[in-house]
Formats: structure tokens, sequence, C-alpha cells
């Protein structure tokens, strides 16, 4: 099957193209959205982290400068500068520290008195802060560089400033950002760490966070060789994922090829798609030396599979949960037969096959006769054949008796196919009698030269006679089988002999020219 699916060199190359450009497109769009998705996630949570830590760097200088001002007072003895200086050592962040009273001049520092004011404007600052607490980028004056000055002042006036280098408070902003990502750290309007201008690539994206109680913004770009050096680096993968995406729609294609030709989903398609046809096979009276009754049988030639077996189908009708819809196919494609011929089969009735579980089913009787209604033409003329696969159980045999009683309510004839070789019991027939039995035809073939085959037979004609039912004999092939049917006292035969089952129009010619003889 692969090798007639595979084989077929033009339809191959533009599977193979198409599967080939899909799975590259799928993979591409996977993995550039995939890792630009990745990126601006991973730099919100790193700006995020590093907002955090600036956070807790901020947090932990005013802490010190909190215990710094408890601890003091408004003198700058040698006590007080050793305490300054002992801050100084031991603090992680600042390298020098002063305080200042309620005028806001710095009076002591680590470093001896000393005497200045701070800036009124960063004293109105502190002033007006809600926990009087700033912060400041100013030239020091002992170091004359931007300096990052933190500013704490008790609610008696007292107050201690602290001095870093801004690399220092940055630290903890370039330990989660860098080398990856570029940012700019301001305080206010003032760039207080920044490496943007080292971006050397356009901004593929830029996130943003500010910490308002330092008047702090720190924004960081994203740039978009960081996305292209990535795309590079997992371009290996890129290649493997596209090899196995291709296989994978590849090996689905076949799969679904091999699926779509399957036999099963074959018969499923004709079923639904009522692309099936029946066949007719007429029986014949001997005594009356005409015919008025046929079977429908099912025939389908499948593209791929060739003439499928009756058997076969039906069998997988069953398994698939069809077999009921098999059924009214046959049933309206007779009632369809009968519309086209209306002169050549008005007095000619057309029996169905019908497994006998499918009469179990509640809704088998009122389907029926949803049918009937569609088609008139078969009330009175339809018979059922049942064809006895399982045997029944005690709780299902009076179920059965009443469905059938149903069945026959609405004009319908019901035979028991292949009496003999399937379930038909004795004591079925013995609560319901049908209207015919159809003598199995391994019995036909073996009747002639076989004395216990030839005894049952007399038995069971001897009792459908009894029980007022039809005789019909299944597969009489040869001259000598028709003789030993005829001595048995059997009146309708079908078989081979007369007739085989034949498409609608050459059953049609069969009898007017059998009609005519
Ligand atoms: N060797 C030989 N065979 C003869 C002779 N005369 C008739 N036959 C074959 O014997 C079978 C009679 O049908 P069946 O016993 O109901 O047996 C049927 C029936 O049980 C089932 N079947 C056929 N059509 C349907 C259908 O529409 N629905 C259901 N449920 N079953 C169906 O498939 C079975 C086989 O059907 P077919 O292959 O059409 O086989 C038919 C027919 O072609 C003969 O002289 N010699």
């Amino acid at each position: 099957m692969f090798k007639t699916i595979t084989g077929i060199e033009p339809s191959k190359k533009r599977v193979i193209f198409f599967y080939g450009l899909l799975s590259l497109f799928i993979t591409l769009a996977i993995f550039t959205l995939g890792l630009y998705f990745y990126l601006l996630s991973d730099v919100s949570d790193r700006t995020y982290a590093a907002k955090k830590a600036l956070s807790d760097r901020m947090n932990g200088i005013f802490t010190e400068l909190k215990q710094a001002a408890e601890d003091s007072d408004l003198s700058c003895e040698k006590a007080d500068l050793t305490r300054l200086r002992r801050v100084v050592f031991y603090s992680p962040t600042l390298k020098e520290i002063g305080l200042f009273d309620s005028d806001f001049r710095v009076y002591c520092s680590n470093l001896g008195p000393t005497d200045f004011k701070i800036y009124s404007s960063i004293a109105a600052r502190i002033t007006k802060s809600k926990d009087r607490k700033t912060v400041s980028l100013v030239n020091s004056n002992t170091l004359g560089e931007s300096t990052f000055f933190a500013f704490y002042q008790r609610a008696d006036g007292l107050g201690v400033n602290g001095l870093a280098p801004p690399k220092n408070i940055a630290i903890s902003v370039d330990q989660i950002l860098l080398p990856d990502y570029f940012y700019e750290l301001t305080i206010g309007k003032q760039v207080f760490s920044s490496n943007r201008e080292g971006i050397g690539s356009d901004v593929l994206a830029k996130q943003e966070e500010s910490l308002a109680d330092w008047s702090m913004t720190l924004v960081v770009f994203l740039p978009s060789s960081l996305y292209w050096h990535h795309l590079w680096s997992i371009s290996p993968f890129i290649l493997l994922s596209w090899g196995f995406l291709f296989a994978v729609f590849y090996i689905g294609h076949l799969v679904l090829i091999y699926y779509r030709r399957s036999l099963r989903h074959c018969i499923k398609r004709a079923i639904r798609n009522n692309a099936m046809e029946v066949y007719f096979q007429p029986i014949v009276s001997l005594s009356e030396g005409g015919f008025h009754e046929m079977e429908a049988l099912i025939r389908w030639r499948s593209f791929r599979h060739g003439q499928v077996s009756p058997l076969v189908i039906v069998d997988m009708a069953d398994r698939l949960g069809l077999i009921d819809d098999l059924t009214w196919m046959v049933i309206r494609k007779v009632g369809d037969f009968y519309r086209e011929y209306p002169e050549q089969l008005r007095d000619i009735k057309i029996s169905v096959n019908v497994d006998r579980h499918s009469f179990l089913k509640d809704y088998f009787a009122p389907n029926l006769s949803i049918i009937l209604g569609e088609y008139p033409e078969l009330k009175g003329r339809l018979g059922l054949e049942v064809t006895e696969t399982t045997a029944l159980n005690s709780a299902e045999l009076p179920l059965m008796v009443s469905r059938f009683e149903d069945i026959k309510a609405l004009g319908i004839g019901l035979s028991v196919d292949d009496f003999g070789t399937g379930y038909a019991g004795l004591d079925f027939l013995r609560r319901f009698p049908y209207d015919t039995l159809k003598l199995d035809q391994i019995f036909i073939a073996s009747l002639k030269d076989d004395q216990f085959t030839r005894q049952i037979l007399t038995s069971v004609t001897k009792l459908a006679k009894e029980l007022n039912m039809e005789l019909v004999a299944e597969g009489v092939e040869r001259e000598d089988q028709l003789n030993a049917v005829r001595e048995l006292g059997v009146d309708r035969v079908q078989g081979y002999y007369f007739c085989r089952p034949l498409p609608k129009d050459q059953v049609i010619a069969w009898f007017e020219e059998n009609a005519a003889n």
C-alpha cells in the first residue's frame, strides 16, 4: 500500500515540497515568535528583579542612616566621629556619612567637623517627603564628582546623609541585567547609571519600572542584536525541529492516505454516501412456472479494493455501527426500483436481508414505518429475510416476538434465511411462524447424494407445511439439484440454475425475456 502511495513520483515530490515548506514555516514561526516572547518575558522578569534588588538596597541604606540618626546627637566629639566611622566601615554601600541639624547645616562627617549647607532644593524635598527621606545626585564636596546622596531627618530635626559612588548602588542592577540587557537608571531627570550608549543596534523592546519612593526610574532595553544572537545560537535546534516536524507531517500524511484507502473507511464512506448498488435475484415458482419474488442483495465495487463480498460489507457495517444504515439504504433502493419500473414490478415481491438483532432495537419498526411512508410502493410487497447470526437469550425471545408482530402489522412479510445453519430455533418457530423458510444452499448441494440430508429436509418440509409456511430452496445450480428439490415437494427455487443476482436493468430484461418464453 505504501509502495503505491509513495510510488507516484510527481505527487510525492509535490507532497514533500508542500510539507517541507509548511514545516519550515511553522518551525520558523514557532522559534522566531517563541524567542521574541521569551525575551520579552525575560526582560520583564529581570527588570522587575532589578527593581526589587534596587529597592532592597535603598531600604538597606535607609536602615543604616536611621540607625546612625538614632545614635547621634548634635555634637561632633571623638565618640561621635568614631560612631560615624564605624557606620561607614561596616556599610556595604556608603563611603561617607554626615550629620546635619534642623537648619540643614552639615556640622559633622566621619572625616571630622565640617560646616556647609545642604542645597535648599534638597532640603525642601526632605521636608516635603512622607518619611523625611530623599535621594539626590550632586557633586560631592570631597570627591567633586557626581555622587549619590541619601538623606534622612529625624522628627526633632537631626539628620543624617550618606554618600556613595553611583556604581555602588547600580551594582545590584548590573548583576541582574548585564551582560544581556542595556539599561538607564535615573533619579528625577538626572541619569544615574547608564550603559545605553553601548546598544549599537535597534531596540526591539524596552521595559520601564519606577521606584516612586526614591524618584528613580529604571528603563531596560532589549537590543535586536541580542535577539539575532540567540536565534543564531538555537539554529541547530531549528533545523532539527524542522526535520522532526516534516517527518511527523509526512508520516501523518501517509497514515491518513492509508486510512482513507482502507477498506473500513471506504465502506463507511460508501454507506454514508449511498454509493452501493443492489442486485436482484429472482425466485421461481415451479408449479406456476413463473416468478413473483426476488431477493435484494448488496453489491459494491470499491475503486481501491475491487469487488467486495457482501459478507465482508455486512460484517464491517455491523462493526462500524452502520448495519441499520445499510438496511435503510437497501430498502430505499428497492423503493426506487419499484418507482422506476412500476409496470414490470407490479406483481413482484422483493425481500431484503436484515440481521435479527436489528429487530430488537426500539427504533427499527418506527423507522421502517417512516420509509414505508416515503415509499408507498413498498407496502404489501416488501419482505424481510431474517439472518440469524446469533442465538437469542430468554429475555430477547419474547421481545423479538412482539417486534415481529409490529413489523407484520406494517404489512411486511418475514422469512427465515439460511434455515438449518443459523440460529433459528424450533421454539421460536413455534411461537412465531415466519411466512417463509429458506433452506440453506449447503443442504441443497448435498441433497441428491446424502441420505441424511434428505431425511432432515423431508422433516423440515413437513414442519413448514404444518406451520403453514412457504419453503424456498436456495442455491440450486444444476438440474439434478432442481429435480431433488422438486421431489422433496419444495415449490419455490432460487439459484444460478435460473438466474444469478443481476443489476436492476438486467433483471428487468431477464423478466421480460422469460415472461415471453
Ligand atoms: N453458490 C451459489 N450461490 C448462490 C446461488 N444462488 C444465489 N446464491 C448466493 O447466495 C446468497 C444468498 O443470500 P443470503 O443467503 O441471504 O446470504 C447473503 C446475506 O446473508 C448477506 N447479504 C447480502 N446482501 C445483504 C444486505 O443487503 N443486507 C444484509 N444484512 N445482508 C446481506 O450476504 C450473503 C451473501 O450474499 P451473496 O454473496 O450475494 O450471495 C447470495 C447469492 O448470490 C447458487 O445457485 N449458488
